[in-house]
């Protein structure tokens, strides 16, 4: 089923258009990567679809409303922005009770939500007192508490290590599992991102360059096959013997599940410095002409 519909959606500010009658369809259930250059568009079509700005001509239908005037899908649809706001004086807590009877949803559940992003700890402190990493997956957490159906994230891993990332792109995919919740994701170029992702839209200088299943546009081998820097490579060898790894100094080649291949260094203390497919990014960057 399409939840979300563009047809030759264009927006100016002022003289300046920056998208170009875009035309694409989301489906329900997927996770669509948003990727594309500074100034590419991301955000001003996030914005759209959330509502937040409006449209200059064309159509948008988000679950068949106009976002723009929908007083229903505010409660349907969650945002995450790169840089959140949450009211600086009140603690975690203050909030999560305050959202969970705004929604009339289940207070144990925003606390697992926080156990799985190892915020516990920070439940009584106030916003103002957080970190911006820390910032950032309370916004993600309280935007999940209301059980939206589409999630809109504008960057929202910007912020985070790697170790944080995970955890966040894992609370994903398992609400897409549990309630097949559409999940669009703004990024660059990032190849863990399209990893975890069904769907991408390529966006450049407000022109749309691709819209489909990230497995039609990337070859397989290149979404398997990752190069990861350890703190402890006879360790990450052993903990991934069931996966095929090269090794080269401290870099680690490995063919895999990328989500399956960091857990398992995760759950045994092993520090990653970095992910890296250049092959992957460079196929999506041929694709949407940018580089
Ligand atoms: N309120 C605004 N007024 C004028 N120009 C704007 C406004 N918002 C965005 N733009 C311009 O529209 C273009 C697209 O911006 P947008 O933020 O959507 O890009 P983006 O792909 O999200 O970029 P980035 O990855 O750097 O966040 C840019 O040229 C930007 O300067």
């Amino acid at each position: 089923m399409i939840v979300i519909e563009a047809r030759n959606l264009t927006k100016r500010f002022g003289d300046f258009e920056a998208l170009h009658g875009l035309s694409f369809s989301i489906e329900e259930g997927s996770i669509t990567a948003i990727v594309g250059p500074n100034g590419a568009g991301k955000s001003t079509l996030l914005r759209i679809i959330s509502g937040l700005i409006n449209r200059t001509s064309g159509k948008i239908l988000v679950m068949g409303e106009d976002p723009w005037k929908s007083e229903y899908l505010p409660r349907k649809l969650s945002v995450i922005l790169d840089k959140p706001f949450l009211p600086p004086f009140l603690t975690i807590e203050d909030i999560i009770k305050e959202t969970v009877l705004e929604f009339n949803s289940s207070f144990s559940d925003a606390i697992s939500l926080m156990d799985e992003l190892n915020l516990s700890y920070f439940i009584k402190n106030k916003v103002k007192d957080l970190s911006t990493g820390t910032r950032q997956k309370v916004q993600i957490i309280f935007s999940l508490i209301k059980n939206p159906e589409i999630i809109v994230a504008d960057e929202p891993t910007a912020n985070l290590d790697i170790v944080s990332r995970f955890e966040v792109y894992n609370i994903f995919l398992k609400l897409r599992k549990k309630m097949n919740t559409t999940i669009l994701i703004s990024s660059h170029i990032a190849p863990e991102l399209i990893a975890i992702s069904t769907h991408l839209l390529g966006i450049n200088n407000g022109i749309l360059r691709y819209n489909g299943e990230v497995s039609k546009m990337i070859r397989k081998d290149l979404l398997e096959e990752f190069y990861i820097v350890v703190d402890n490579v006879e360790r990450a060898v052993s903990v991934l013997r069931s996966f095929t790894i090269e090794v080269s100094g401290n870099q680690l080649k490995v063919r895999g599940n990328l989500m399956e291949i960091v857990s398992e260094l995760i759950k045994e203390g092993i520090r990653i410095f970095y992910i890296r497919n250049s092959l992957l990014d460079k196929s999506v960057q041929g694709e949407i002409g940018w580089g």
